[in-house]
């Protein structure tokens, strides 16, 4: 067991340049806001299975293919990016370093990836998109949203988007009621400090002027509301926290231009399984009619690569963004974001593919397993 496993129970990455920024920002934080990023629902089984679930995964390389130099652009809904990694809808950036979400989308705009802003951003959104496009002027920013039980608060949070120029909406649908977590709970930690506040929760229908609504999380939402949105918006939009086929083909036939399979880094359902372990089901369910993006417990190119080749299109990361973030601001998510990429493309490189969807299903297999898990 390493030393940070023993202190969290999740196998993390303690070497490299991710070590280095997580073991920084672990000394820059206050311990109940390390403890709001790096923790997880329950007994953190999910949280911890995201990143062990990779673990027990190998790729093998394909060899003499003459590929050259792998590109690891990625075509997707409302966005080019240069790298299949993207960042991942974290909430409350400002807790982690005083410019917030404002670094993260600077950063993400320089390397040219897509940066999922959080509808719980301590940022507003059209402040988010600017500083992206100061770095480059088609930087593509995602807005991800809590579909909320008034309509109106749907709406106007939806225009907020669209006017900030956001390419497209990202609805989260793991979240009928919030998680329980555990380190939130030991610690008391259930709001942002004052001088802080949910920056796009502003000025909303219901809510007194200029005070921020809560963000509200129903059981009562269903497929209609997806529905709804999609009779009053243009945007793309994606659906993420999907883990069974059936809901990847229901989000098809409601018009989602993506699925994104996610568990929440593991801070909704404690008993859900690692994504990657979840991907291959949902990939075969939607064979292709829509991009696939997987989030939860990429730490190295090897795992991106493995979600590409089990036929994700990209993928999303969490807490490593924030690590950097804490870290060293918006050079510290620059330095998370170069990392993963670089990786990538070595990983890609020794594996034998010219680009991101050069890869096959059974190239992925299981560590320990006698023959090819995948094929
Ligand atoms: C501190 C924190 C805040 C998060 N906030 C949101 C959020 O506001 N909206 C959302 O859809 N997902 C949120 N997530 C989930 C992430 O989008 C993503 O699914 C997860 O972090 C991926 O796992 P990883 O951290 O192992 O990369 C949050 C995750 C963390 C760690
Ligand atoms: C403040 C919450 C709504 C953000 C979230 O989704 C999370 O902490 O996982």
């Amino acid at each position: 067991m390493t030393d940070a496993e023993a202190t969290s129970g999740v196998p993390e990455a303690t070497s490299g340049v991710l070590g280095e920024l997580r073991g920084k920002a672990r000394a820059r934080l206050e311990p109940a806001h390390w403890d709001f990023f790096e923790g997880g629902a329950g007994r953190e089984t999910a949280l911890a299975e995201n990143v062990r679930a990779f673990g027990r995964l190998a790729l093998l390389p394909r060899v003499l293919r003459g590929a050259g130099e792998p590109d690891t652009a990625v075509e997707l809904p409302g966005a080019r990016a240069s790298t299949p990694v993207l960042i991942a809808p974290t909430a409350f950036h400002r807790l982690a370093h005083h410019e917030g979400e404002r670094a993260t989308a600077r950063a993400a705009a320089a390397a040219g990836t897509v940066l999922i802003t959080s509808m719980a951003s301590t940022t507003a959104v059209a402040d988010v998109v600017a500083a992206a496009r100061e770095v480059r002027a088609d930087a593509a920013v995602w807005f991800q949203l809590y579909l909320q039980p008034r309509a109106d608060v749907t709406e106007a949070l939806v225009r907020r988007a669209e006017e900030a120029g956001c390419t497209a909406l990202v609805v989260t649908a793991d979240s009928p009621v919030f998680g329980r977590r555990a380190r939130d709970d030991r610690n008391g930690f259930h709001d942002l400090p004052p001088g802080m506040a949910a920056e796009n929760m502003r000025g909303l229908p219901g809510a007194p002027p200029d005070a921020p609504l809560d963000i509200a999380m129903s059981p009562a939402l269903s497929w209609d509301h997806l529905r709804g949105l999609r009779e009053r918006t243009e945007l793309p939009i994606l659906v993420k926290g999907v883990l069974h086929p059936d809901d990847a083909r229901h989000a098809i036939g409601e018009g989602a231009a993506g699925l994104i399979v996610s568990n929440h880094g593991g801070r909704q359902l404690d008993a859900a399984p690692a994504t990657v372990e979840a991907l291959p089901r949902i990939t075969e369910a939607v064979a292709g009619r829509i991009p696939v993006l997987l989030d939860g417990g990429i730490r190295s190119g090897a795992d991106v690569v493995t979600a590409l080749a089990l036929g994700a299109a990209a993928v999303g990361v969490g807490r490593p963004v924030l690590w950097g973030l804490a870290a060293e601001g918006e050079a510290g998510v620059a330095r998370v974001l170069a990392e993963l990429t670089g990786q990538t493309a070595h990983v890609l490189a020794l594996c034998g593919a010219r680009d991101c969807a050069d890869l096959n299903r059974d190239q992925v297999v299981l560590r320990g397993a006698r023959g090819v898990a995948g094929g």
